[in-house]
C-alpha cells in the first residue's frame, strides 16, 4: 500500500477495505525508520489512522492542517511525499521532525512547542475570511498541550467564529498522555468525557439519539424537553467546550477510520467552530511502546525486538547530577519545593517526585504558571526550584520579569538543554537563555563548566538564595575536565583556569572543551593562551575584567548562545566603558535560527568549534585586529 503513496492526496487512491493494512504499514515504516535514526515515536504510532482519516477528508495543500506541537507529524509527512526523507529524520541538512514550511508547502506552520495550534489556526481562519478563500482550517491539540495557558486564551477568542457563522476545527487527540501521565484539572475533566461513550451525534440530533434509548428514550425526552441544556448536561461529555460556544462532539475512537470519516466530513460543512475529542492509544502496535508511552516518547536509536537503546551511556549527564543533589538538599532542607512543567523524566525530577511528593509538583505543560507559581512560593519563605528545559522558559518570560524578578524572590531556575540541543532543531535550541535571562535586573545567571561544578553551584545557591537565579547547564553527559580545579563558589566571583600571555578566552559553561581544545591548537603554534570560566554571567565579576583587561591585549569570549545581548556583548560593553585599549572578540553565535543536527556538526557550522576558534583566533593575534 504504502508504495502507493507518493504525492499528497495519493491516500484518496486506496481503497477503504485497504485502509488497515496501510495503516499496518505505516507504523512498520515508522518503528523501521525511527529505530534507526532515532525520533518521536509513540505519538507518531499512536496519531495513524487520525492522520489517514484527515488526509481522506481533506485536500492539501489547499487545506491547512496545523499540528500542536509537530512532533506527531510524521504521518502527515509520508503520506505528503516525504518518505524519503526519513533516512535523514532530524539529522544535519536532512528532514525535519517537526513541520515546516519550508520542507512543504502540505505544512502550515511550523510548530515544536506547545498550545499555540489554536492560535494560529484562529489567524488563518481571519486570513480566509479576509482573503475570501475557503480552504479548510484543522489543528490537532493533544490532550498534554490543552493544559498549556495560550489554548484557553485561544478557546476564549473562539466564540467570535460562532457569532460569525465561521468555521473551524479542533482534533483534540486525547491518549492520557502529555509526555509522562498527562495531569491536572483538564486531564480529569478529558477523563471523565471519555469514560460517557456513545454520544457521536452532532448537538441537533441529541432527541433523535436519546429516542433511540429502549423503552426510556420517549419519557426521557419529555421530561428534559423543556430545557435543551439539561439535555446537553447529561449527554454531551464536553460541556465546557459546549458553553464556551464551541460545539463538541465525540469522544469517538481514533483508531476507526470509517467513523471518523463521517464525523470529518459533517465537521467540514458546519458554519462554526467544532472540537471533535479522538481517543487514542499512544505507541499503539508496538507492545514496549504501547507498555510504556514516556520511554517511546522521544527515543535514540534502539533495537525493534526488544525496545533496548542502542545508544551506550557516557557517564553521568548534567541532568542526573542536578536530580542527585536536589534530593540530597531537600533531604537536610523541608522548604526546597521542585516544580516541572510537563518534564518530569526529561528533567530527572521523577525521583524526587517519588521521594518527596508533597513538595513536587507537575503543574503540567504550563511554563507560565509554573514561575509566577514559584514565585508565590519563594515570596512566602519556600526554596522553589523550576527545573525546566531553555527554551521553554522563554514561554515564561514577563512572569520571571514582572512576577518573580520585581520582587527579587529567589526562584531557583534549573535551566536544562541550555545551548545547542540537536536533533530537535531550531525551535528547542536553548540558546537565548544568556540575553533572555541577564537583561532582567536582580536576576543572577551561573554556567558550571563541569558536572562537579554544576553540584557546587546548586548547593551554594540552594543554601543561601538571594534572588531569582538561573543555572544553566547543557543536554547530554555532563562534562569531567578540570573538575580537580573546581573551586568554592563565592558570589559574582569567577576563576582563572589557566594563566596565559598572548590572548585569554572567558568561556562560558559547556564550551570549555571547545575553548580547551583551541587553546591546545594555539599553544602548539607557538601561542600561549590564558582559559577563564566566568561562572557568574550576572552578576559579571568585574574585578577579575579589570584585571584581564590589564593581563591581556586580546580577550576572547566564548557562549554556546545567540551573541545579541550574550555574555559576550556584556564583556565588551563594560571593557570599552572601562577605556579598555586591547582588542575584544565575541564568538558565539550569530543573529540566527539553528537547524537541526548534531552538536559537533552544528558547532562546525557556526565556527565555535574548536578549530575554527582557533584559526579565528590566529588571525587576530597574527594581524593585531
Ligand atoms: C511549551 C512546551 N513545553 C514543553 C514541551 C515538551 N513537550 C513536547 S511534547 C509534550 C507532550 C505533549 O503531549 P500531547 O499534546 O498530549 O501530545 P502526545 O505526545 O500525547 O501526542 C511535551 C511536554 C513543549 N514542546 N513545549
Ligand atoms: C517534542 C518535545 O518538545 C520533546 O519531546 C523534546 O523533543 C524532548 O527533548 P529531549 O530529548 O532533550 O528530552
Ligand atoms: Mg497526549
Amino acid at each position: 500500500m504504502l508504495e502507493k503513496i507518493n504525492h499528497p492526496n495519493d491516500i484518496k487512491k486506496i481503497r477503504p477495505e485497504d485502509y488497515k493494512l496501510l495503516a499496518k504499514e505505516i507504523r512498520r515504516f515508522l518503528l523501521y525508520h525511527i529505530s534507526r535514526t532515532g525520533g518521536h515515536l509513540a505519538s507518531n504510532l499512536g496519531i495513524v489512522e487520525l492522520t489517514m482519516a484527515l488526509h481522506l477528508v481533506l485536500d492539501f495543500p489547499k487545506d491547512q492542517l496545523i499540528f500542536d506541537v509537530g512532533h506527531q507529524s510524521y504521518v502527515h509527512k509520508i503520506l505528503t511525499g516525504r518518505k524519503a526523507g526519513f533516512k535523514t529524520l532530524r539529522q544535519f541538512h536532512g528532514m525535519s521532525g517537526f513541520p515546516k514550511r519550508k520542507e512543504s508547502p502540505c505544512d502550515a506552520f511550523h510548530s515544536g512547542h506547545s498550545s499555540m495550534s489554536l492560535s494560529a489556526a484562529l489567524g488563518f481562519a481571519a486570513a480566509r475570511d479576509i482573503n475570501h478563500t475557503d480552504e479548510t482550517i484543522v489543528a490537532v491539540i493533544g490532550d498534554g498541550a490543552l493544559s498549556g495557558g495560550m489554548a484557553y486564551e485561544a478557546l476564549n477568542n473562539m466564540a467570535r467564529l460562532r457569532a460569525e457563522k465561521k468555521n473551524l476545527i479542533i482534533i483534540l487527540n486525547d491518549n492520557k498522555m502529555s509526555i509522562a501521565e498527562n495531569v491536572g484539572g483538564m486531564s480529569a475533566y478529558l477523563n471523565k468525557a471519555r469514560t460517557q461513550k456513545g454520544y457521536v451525534e452532532f448537538k441537533g440530533n441529541v432527541e433523535q439519539s436519546l429516542s433511540k434509548i429502549p423503552g426510556v428514550g420517549e419519557r426521557l425526552i419529555r421530561v428534559l424537553k423543556k430545557s435543551k441544556d439539561s439535555i446537553k448536561q447529561l449527554f454531551i461529555p464536553g460541556m465546557m467546550f459546549e458553553d464556551m460556544g464551541i460545539t463538541y462532539v465525540g469522544p469517538i475512537d481514533g483508531h476507526n477510520i470509517p467513523q471518523m470519516l463521517e464525523i470529518f466530513q459533517r465537521a467540514k460543512q458546519l458554519d462554526e467552530p467544532i472540537i471533535i475529542h479522538v481517543v487514542t492509544k499512544k505507541g499503539k502496535g508496538y507492545l514496549p511502546a504501547e507498555k510504556n508511552p514516556a520511554k517511546f516518547h522521544g527515543v535514540n536509536p534502539f533495537v525493534v525486538k526488544t525496545g533496548e537503546s542502542k545508544t551506550k551511556s557516557s557517564g553521568p549527564t548534567y541532568t542526573d547530577i542536578f536530580a542527585k543533589t536536589l534530593a540530597e538538599a531537600a533531604e537536610e532542607d523541608p522548604k526546597i519545593t521542585a516544580v516541572t512543567a510537563a518534564m518530569p523524566d526529561g528533567t530527572g525530577l521523577q525521583k524526587f517526585g517519588e521521594v518527596f511528593p508533597d513538595r513536587f509538583y507537575d503543574v503540567g505543560i504550563e511554563e507560565e504558571h509554573a514561575v509566577t507559581f514559584c514565585a508565590g512560593m519563594a515570596s512566602r519563605g519556600l526554596k522553589p526550584v523550576f527545573a525546566v528545559y531553555s527554551t521553554f522558559l522563554q514561554r515564561g518570560f514577563d512572569q520571571i520579569l514582572h512576577d518573580t524578578a520585581i520582587g527579587s524572590y529567589p526562584v531557583l531556575f534549573a535551566l536544562d538543554r541550555s545551548g545547542l540541543v540537536g536533533a530537535d532543531g531550531e525551535t528547542h535550541q536553548g540558546i537565548f537563555d544568556i540575553p533572555y535571562l541577564s537583561m532582567i535586573p536582580n536576576m543572577a545567571v551561573l554556567a558550571p563548566v563541569n558536572g562537579k561544578e554544576l553540584r557546587e553551584m546548586l548547593l551554594y545557591v540552594l543554601k543561601d538564595p538571594k534572588c531569582p537565579t538561573a543555572v544553566k547547564y547543557s543536554r547530554g553527559a555532563a562534562e569531567t575536565l578540570y573538575e580537580d580545579q573546581v573551586e568554592k563558589i563565592v558570589w559574582g566571583k569567577g576563576q582563572v583556569l589557566k594563566e596565559g600571555k598572548d590572548a585569554v578566552i572567558l568561556s562560558v559553561g559547556n564550551m570549555l572543551p571547545e575553548a580547551v581544545k583551541a587553546a591546545e591548537i594555539l599553544e602548539e603554534q607557538g601561542y600561549r593562551i590564558g582559559l577563564v570560566n566566568p561562572r557568574f554571567i550576572k552578576p559579571m565579576d568585574t574585578e577579575l575584567l579589570d584585571q584581564l583587561g590589564e593581563e591581556y591585549s586580546l580577550i576572547v569570549t566564548l557562549e554556546e548562545g545567540i551573541l545579541n545581548g550574550g555574555y559576550g556583548s556584556m564583556v565588551m560593553q563594560y571593557l570599552m566603558q572601562k577605556g579598555y585599549k586591547g582588542r575584544i572578540h565575541n564568538i558565539g553565535i550569530e543573529d540566527q535560527f539553528v537547524e537541526h543536527g548534531s552538536i559537533s556538526e552544528l558547532r562546525k557550522m557556526l565556527k565555535i568549534d574548536g578549530e575554527n576558534i582557533a584559526a579565528r583566533m590566529k588571525q587576530w593575534l597574527e594581524n593585531e585586529i
